[in-house]
C-alpha cells in the first residue's frame, strides 16, 4: 500500500463524526478543509477538537509541535466551491438523508477535479445510491468510521458494482495513513461487516431474554464474563440508544423484505414507552443500573 501523504482532503459535514475524522486527517499530515453548511456549527467543532487535542497534549499522546502543526493544516468553509477545489479526496460525513447526500455528490463532482474519490462514512447508505447522475462512479466508495473516529481504529472500506478497484486501494491507503486499520468489503450490504455481527449478537441476546432462558443481566454477564465483551449486549443497546437500534432495525426489514428483520417485541415496547436508554434514564436498565 503506497502511502498516499499528503493529500487534499475535505470532510463535508462537521458533526460528531466529520470533526474528528478531519482531525485525524490533519493529524496524520494531510491538508484537510472541512466544510458544513451551518457557519455555528463548524465553530463549535474547531472548538471541541482544540480541547480534543489540548488533553492529547496534556497525556503526551501527541506534542504541543504536532497538534499546532495539525491545525495549522486544517481549514474551515461553509463554500462548497472552495471545499471542492483541488481536492483529491472527499469523505463525506453530513446528515443521514438520502436526497442530502445524493445533491451533495452531484454538486462536489461538479466543482472537484477529476481524480477526486467520493466516500460516505453513512452507516445505513450504500454508496450505489450515491451514484446516480454521477459522470465518474468508479470513484464512488463508502468509507465507514468508527465514534469517536479520533480514537477507533477501525474503517470499513466498502466496494459497489461500480467502484473501481483502484479507488478501493486509495481509500484502503487513504486510511491506513490516518493511522487506522481499513478492511475491504468486497461487496454492498446492509450494515457492512460490524453493525451485522453486532446486530446479530443483540438479535440472540433478546431472543433469549424473550424466552426466559437467561435474565438481561446474567445474559451481560455471560457475554461479559464468557466471550470477554468489556460491556454485555444490553448494557450496549442502552448506551447506544434503544431508538437508534429500533430504526436501524427497521430499516433492516425494509432492505431485505423480511419482517423478522424488524424490530423485537421487548425493543418495540420499550421504544413505544420513550425508554431509549441511557439518555432517558431508562431502557433494559434503569440508570441507577437495575435490570427493568
Ligand atoms: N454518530 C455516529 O456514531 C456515526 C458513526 C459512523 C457513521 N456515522 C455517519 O456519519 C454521518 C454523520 O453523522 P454525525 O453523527 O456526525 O452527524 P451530526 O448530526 O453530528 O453532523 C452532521 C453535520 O452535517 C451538517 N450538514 C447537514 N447537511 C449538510 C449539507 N447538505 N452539506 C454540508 N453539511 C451538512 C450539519 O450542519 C452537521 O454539522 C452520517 O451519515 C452517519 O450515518 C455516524
Amino acid at each position: 500500500m503506497t502511502d498516499p501523504r499528503p493529500l487534499t482532503l475535505t470532510v463535508c459535514g462537521s458533526g460528531a463524526m466529520g470533526s474528528q475524522i478531519a482531525l485525524v486527517g490533519a493529524l496524520a499530515g494531510h491538508d484537510v478543509t472541512l466544510y458544513d453548511i451551518d457557519a455555528d456549527r463548524l465553530d463549535v467543532a474547531i472548538g471541541e477538537l482544540r480541547t480534543q487535542a489540548e488533553r492529547r497534549v496534556t497525556k503526551g499522546r501527541i506534542s504541543r509541535e504536532e497538534a499546532d502543526a495539525a491545525f495549522a493544516r486544517l481549514a474551515v468553509t461553509t463554500s462548497l466551491e472552495r471545499a471542492a477545489a483541488g481536492a483529491d479526496f472527499m469523505i463525506e460525513a453530513i446528515v443521514e438523508k438520502l436526497e442530502a447526500k445524493q445533491s451533495l455528490f452531484r454538486e462536489f463532482e461538479l466543482l472537484a477535479p477529476a481524480h477526486c474519490i467520493l466516500a460516505t462514512n453513512s452507516s445505513s447508505i450504500v454508496s450505489s445510491k450515491l451514484k446516480e447522475g454521477l459522470a465518474r462512479p468508479e470513484l464512488v466508495c463508502n468509507m465507514h468510521f468508527f465514534n469517536p473516529a479520533l480514537v477507533m481504529e477501525l474503517v470499513e472500506v466498502v466496494e459497489g458494482e461500480h467502484t473501481a478497484p483502484e479507488t478501493v486501494a486509495r481509500a484502503m491507503a487513504l486510511a491506513a495513513s490516518m493511522g487506522k486499520h481499513p478492511v475491504h468489503i468486497t461487496r454492498e450490504i446492509f450494515g457492512f461487516v460490524v453493525n451485522r455481527v453486532l446486530t446479530a449478537i443483540f438479535d440472540e441476546a433478546i431472543s433469549l431474554a424473550e424466552a426466559g432462558i437467561a435474565s438481561v443481566e446474567d445474559i451481560d454477564v455471560a457475554v461479559r464474563k464468557g466471550l470477554g465483551h468489556p460491556i454485555g449486549p444490553f448494557a450496549l443497546l442502552d448506551l447506544t440508544g434503544i431508538d437508534v437500534n429500533y430504526h436501524i432495525k427497521t430499516l433492516q426489514a425494509a432492505e431485505s423484505g423480511r419482517p423478522e428483520d424488524g424490530p423485537s417485541q421487548s425493543l418495540t415496547s420499550l421504544y413505544e414507552a420513550g425508554k431509549f436508554g441511557r439518555k432517558t434514564g431508562e431502557g433494559f436498565f434503569t440508570y441507577d443500573g437495575a435490570a427493568q
